[in-house]
C-alpha cells in the first residue's frame, strides 16, 4: 500500500496496522467462540453417541426379545400344524379305505352288472332270433292271411252270387243298409227329452260290423246293455261314398234295359239319409243337382244317367224315356209335373185306381219325355220345389211327403215272341191304333204314354209285327218316420206326421201280408202302398235302402227301420218277371 500526497506515511502505516490489529483480535475472539462452540459440540456428540449406544442395545435387546417370541408362536402354530396333519393324515386314512370300499363295491356291482349285461345280449340274442321266426312266421302267416282273403273274397262273391240268385228266384226283396255319419245336429235334443239321458245322445251306437252286417250297441237306460246284429245284403259304413252305393245299385238298371220293372225305395227315419242318398245334398232346402260336384249325386241322378247311357248304346230309336213325379202328402197324390195353362208347373191332385187287370194306375198322370239326363233333372228338380218340406226339431228341411220318381222306358220290338203283360198289351194296342208304320216325332210336351214319341222317326212295314214294351224304374224317396216327441211337431205337422206314420204302418203291414202269403194284401189301406203295389207285390226287383242315424237319440227308430228292413227281407214274391225282349243281355 502506497501513502496518499500529503499524508504522513508513518502514521498511514501504523493505522494500518492497528486496523490489522484490530481485525487479529476479532479473529482470535471468533476462534475462542468457534472452539468453545465447538467443544460444545463434542460434548453433545458424546452425549449422543452415549444416547445411540444405549439405543443400538436397547434395540439389539428388543430385537432379541422379539425373536424369543416368534420362535414360542412359531412353535405353538407347528404343534397346531401337527395336529391338523395329524387329524389329515386320520381322515385321508378312512377316505381312502372308504375309497378302497367303493372301488371293491363298485368292482362287485359292475361283476353283477355285466353279468346282467351279457345275460340281457344274450336274451336280445335269443329275442332277436325268435323275432326272426316270427316274422317268417309272420311272413307265412300274411301269405295265407291274403290267400285266405282272396279265397274268402271269392267265395263271398260266389255266395253274393247265389244268394242274388236265390233273391232272384223267391222273389225276395234285398235291402242295403247305409249308416250315415254322426252329424252336428245330433247333439241337439228334443224338448221332451230330459237332461239326464241328453248327455249320451251323440253316442254312437249303429255300426257296420262288415259289408252285410249291422251291430246295434241297445244301451237303454236301467237294462242291460246288449248287441244286436242285422244282416243285409250290403251295409255301408258312415264313410262310404254315394259312389259306393251307387255301384252295387248300378246292375238293376241293367236289369231294366232287360225287361225288368225296378223299384228302389229309401226307408228310415227323419233325418236319417233318405234323401241325401236319393238325391244328393240340399243346399239350403234346394237340389244342386250340378254336374260338377258329381261324387255327392244321389241315386237318382245317377241312375238317370246311367240308363241313358245304356239306352245310347242300343239301336237309335228304339227306346225312349218318360218321367213322372208324384209325391204322396197327407194320403193324397199330387202331380208335381202337371202344368196350367200358362205352361207353368203346379202341383195337382190326382187320384191311384186299380185297373181290370189289379194292376195300380193313376189317370191324367203327366209324363214328360226327357231325351237325356240333363233334361231328366231340370224336370226333377221344378217337381221338387213344389214337394212339401218343414222343419222339425231333428231335421231343419225335413221332407213331409212320399217322393215317387218314375222312369218309364219303352222299347220297340220287332218279331213275333211278345209276351202277354197288360202293359205291353197296352202299349202295343195304342202303337198299332195311333201308328200304323210310322212313329211320330217326339213332342215336348208329350202327356202320358199314349202321346209319347220316338225322339227319332222309325219307318216299319205296316205288314211287321212290332210291340212296344215298357219297363219301368220307381225311385221312391219316403217320408221319414218319426217320435212326435223328439220331432217336436205340433198342429198341422202332427198331422202330417201322423200321416206319415200310418202310411209307413201301412207299407209294413203290406209287407207281413205278403210274407205271410196271406189271400189279401191290404194295399188299399194307404194311398202310398196302392200307388207302390205293382213294385211292392207285383214283379218287380226290388230295393230297399234302409238308412239309419247312428246316434243313441235315435236307438227305438233305428231298431225299428232296422225290424222293417229284417221283415222286407224274408218277403218271397215269387221270381221277378221278365218283358219279352228280343235279344236280352245278361240280367243282374
Ligand atoms: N251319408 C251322409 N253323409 C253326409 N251327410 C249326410 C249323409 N246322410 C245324410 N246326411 C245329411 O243329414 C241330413 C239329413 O239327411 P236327409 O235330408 O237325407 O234325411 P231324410 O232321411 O231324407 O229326412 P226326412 O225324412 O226328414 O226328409 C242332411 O243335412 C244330409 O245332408
Amino acid at each position: 500500500m502506497r501513502p496518499r500526497r500529503g499524508l504522513d506515511p508513518g502514521s498511514v502505516w501504523a493505522q494500518r496496522l492497528r486496523q490489522l490489529e484490530q481485525q487479529l483480535r476479532a479473529k482470535e475472539e471468533r476462534i475462542v467462540v468457534l472452539e468453545t462452540e465447538n467443544a460444545a459440540l463434542h460434548l453433545k456428540l458424546a452425549e449422543y453417541q452415549g444416547l445411540a449406544g444405549r439405543s443400538t442395545n436397547e434395540v439389539l435387546q428388543l430385537y432379541a426379545a422379539r425373536g424369543g417370541q416368534q420362535k414360542l408362536q412359531r412353535s405353538s402354530l407347528v404343534t397346531q400344524l401337527h395336529r391338523a396333519i395329524k387329524r389329515l393324515k386320520q381322515d385321508l386314512k378312512s377316505l381312502h379305505s372308504f375309497a378302497l370300499e367303493l372301488s371293491k363295491e363298485f368292482r362287485r356291482q359292475s361283476k353283477t352288472c355285466l353279468y346282467q349285461v351279457l345275460a340281457a345280449v344274450q336274451g336280445v340274442q335269443l329275442q332277436n332270433e325268435a323275432m326272426q321266426m316270427f316274422q317268417i312266421k309272420a311272413f307265412d302267416l300274411e301269405q295265407s292271411l291274403q290267400e285266405v282273403t282272396e279265397r274268402y273274397e271269392k267265395e263271398k262273391q260266389k255266395r253274393r252270387a247265389l244268394h242274388n240268385s236265390l233273391v232272384e228266384l223267391r222273389g225276395n226283396i234285398r235291402v242295403h243298409c247305409r249308416i250315415r255319419p254322426l252329424l252336428p245336429f245330433d247333439d241337439a235334443a228334443g224338448h221332451l227329452i230330459s237332461q239326464d239321458r241328453q248327455r249320451n245322445f251323440s253316442e254312437k251306437v249303429a255300426y257296420a260290423a262288415d259289408d252285410e252286417t249291422v251291430l246295434v250297441k241297445c244301451n237303454r237306460p236301467g237294462h242291460a246293455s246288449i248287441n244286436k246284429t242285422f244282416q243285409f245284403e250290403r251295409v255301408y259304413n258312415d264313410s262310404e261314398s254315394q259312389d259306393a252305393v251307387f255301384a252295387d245299385v248300378a246292375p238293376l238298371l241293367t236289369s231294366l234295359l232287360d225287361g225288368y220293372n225296378v223299384c228302389i225305395m229309401a226307408y228310415g227315419q227323419t233325418g236319417s239319409g233318405k234323401t241325401y242318398t236319393m238325391l244328393g245334398p240340399q243346399v239350403e232346402g234346394n237340389f244342386a243337382f250340378t254336374i260338377e260336384d258329381e261324387s255327392e249325386l244321389g241315386i237318382i241322378p245317377r241312375a238317370t244317367q246311367e240308363v241313358f247311357r245304356l239306352i245310347s248304346e242300343k239301336p237309335p230309336g228304339s227306346y225312349w224315356v218318360e218321367v213322372s213325379v208324384v209325391e204322396v202328402y197327407n194320403n193324397e197324390i199330387f202331380d208335381l209335373l202337371a202344368k196350367d195353362s200358362y205352361g207353368k208347373v203346379f202341383s195337382i191332385k190326382r187320384d191311384v185306381v186299380t185297373t181290370r187287370e189289379g194292376k195300380s194306375d193313376v189317370p191324367l198322370l203327366t209324363h214328360e219325355t226327357v231325351e237325356n239326363a240333363s233334361e231328366f233333372l231340370h224336370l226333377v228338380k221344378k217337381g221338387l220345389q213344389l214337394r212339401v218340406r218343414h222343419p222339425t226339431l231333428v231335421h231343419a228341411h225335413s221332407s213331409r211327403s212320399h217322393l215317387v220318381v218314375t222312369l218309364t222306358i219303352t222299347t220297340i220290338v220287332f218279331g213275333d215272341n211278345f209276351g202277354t203283360s197288360w202293359e205291353d198289351e197296352q202299349a202295343s194296342q195304342r202303337l198299332n191304333k195311333d201308328v200304323s208304320c210310322t212313329f211320330p216325332q217326339k213332342t215336348r210336351d208329350s202327356k202320358s204314354a199314349s202321346s209319347s214319341g220316338t225322339s227319332s222317326p222309325v219307318q216299319v212295314e205296316a205288314t211287321e209285327k212290332i210291340k212296344q214294351v215298357k219297363t219301368r224304374l220307381q225311385l221312391v224317396d219316403l217320408a221319414g218316420s218319426e217320435c212326435v216327441g223328439m220331432s217336436g211337431v205340433t198342429g198341422a205337422a202332427l198331422r202330417e206326421t201322423s200321416f206319415i206314420n200310418r202310411s209307413l204302418s201301412a207299407l209294413a203291414d203290406v209287407l207281413g201280408a205278403i210274407a205271410e202269403q196271406r189271400s189279401h194284401v191290404p194295399y188299399r189301406n194307404s194311398k202310398l202302398t196302392h200307388l207302390l203295389q205293382d213294385s211292392v207285390g207285383g214283379d218287380a226287383k226290388l230295393l230297399v235302402m234302409l238308412c239309419i242315424s247312428p246316434g243313441q237319440k235315435y236307438l227305438t227308430e233305428s231298431m225299428q227301420s232296422l225290424g222293417f228292413g229284417t221283415r222286407a227281407r224274408q218277403v218271397q214274391r215269387g221270381q221277378a218277371k221278365k218283358k219279352n225282349f228280343p235279344m236280352p243281355s245278361k240280367a243282374k
